[in-house]
């Protein structure tokens, strides 16, 4: 956890810059972290990194907007007990909280664009701190890193164990992103799209059920405001500009693991606990329940 503290020390300095206005809310294209915080990432020497082997998994989902990272990664931390970090989550919680921030993020979420990188940074070592404080250990980071700059500080603070990227036709990809509903009471995802795409040119075909909501849900479904055709092909092009890169940044380091999703949840979560050895540690959970 010594290495998150410096992610912590790094975002106090991200926060004090930025209340120096030295950091912009939105991620520019050239944006740059505060001189002193790039200064302390280059001076400061590496922190203790303790074997992987002594500590819980530190894992990454990456994926295009509607893939999957959430569902997924949302098992896979029930089945290892270790945390699930959306910061597309954490945006919404600070949206819905109305704080100083709220309305600069509202404009930039609903185009589709990222915030700024000291931005998320900030949410996300708050939310760490929290975890810290409540004894969590490891993670499962979901829409985090989305640049190379991203990367590159969570990879001087701390060791990513296996970077997960899903993989979906682009087309479906849409069509899910259109789907998905989450209830208002209980926070529930869900999705209405019922996919079945006959496979062309070379490509498989791809069958994906709809996840229904139980009844008590149904009248209480919300749709995003950022899953509009419109901003869902924004954030799609945002994808391939910026998060493109960060797959590269994780498959030079030989850490990234490509996984094309079969289907839906049946055909693809046992698949992905096959290549991820996992399958029996599923199974004795099943057992103990
Ligand atoms: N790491 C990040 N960097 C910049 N912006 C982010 C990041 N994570 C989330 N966001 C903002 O929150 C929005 C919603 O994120 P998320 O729920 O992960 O959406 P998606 O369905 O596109 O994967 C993004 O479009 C972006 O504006």
């Amino acid at each position: 956890m010594a290495a998150l503290h410096r992610l912590l020390r790094s975002s106090a300095a991200v926060a004090a810059a930025a209340r120096r206005g030295l950091c912009t809310v939105e991620s520019e294209p050239g944006a740059r972290f505060p001189a002193g915080l790039a200064r302390r990432a280059a001076a400061e020497p590496p922190p203790a990194r303790r074997g992987s082997e002594d500590r819980s998994v530190q894992w990454v989902f990456l994926g295009c907007p509607g893939v999957g990272k959430g569902t997924y990664a949302s098992r896979l931390s029930q089945l290892l007990g270790v945390p699930h970090i959306a910061t597309g989550d954490l945006v919404r919680e600070e949206l819905a909280s109305s704080g100083p921030l709220s309305r600069q993020l509202a404009e930039i979420v609903n185009q589709g664009k990222l915030v700024s990188d000291e931005i998320i940074i900030n949410l996300l070592s708050k939310r760490l701190e929290q975890g810290e404080a409540k004894g969590e250990s490891g993670f499962i980071l979901d829409g985090f890193p989305r640049t190379v700059r991203q990367a590159e500080i969570l990879d001087g603070v701390t060791d990513i164990d296996l970077v997960i990227n899903l993989k979906l036709r682009e087309d479906v990809l849409v069509e899910k992103c259109l789907g998905r509903r989450i209830c208002s009471q209980c926070g529930g995802n869900f999705n209405l799209a019922s996919i079945d795409v006959k496979g062309e040119n070379g490509q498989p075909g791809i069958n994906m059920a709809p996840l229904l909501p139980p009844a008590h849900c149904m009248s209480k479904l919300i749709t995003r405001a950022d899953d509009t055709e419109e901003v869902v092909k924004e954030r799609l092009r945002i994808y391939d500009e910026k998060s493109q890169p960060v797959e590269e940044f994780y498959r030079g380091q030989g850490k990234l693991l490509e996984f094309d999703l079969p289907g839906g949840i049946p055909e693809s979560w046992p698949k992905l606990l096959q290549v991820l050895n996992l399958e029996d540690h599923d199974h004795k959970q099943l057992a103990a329940a």
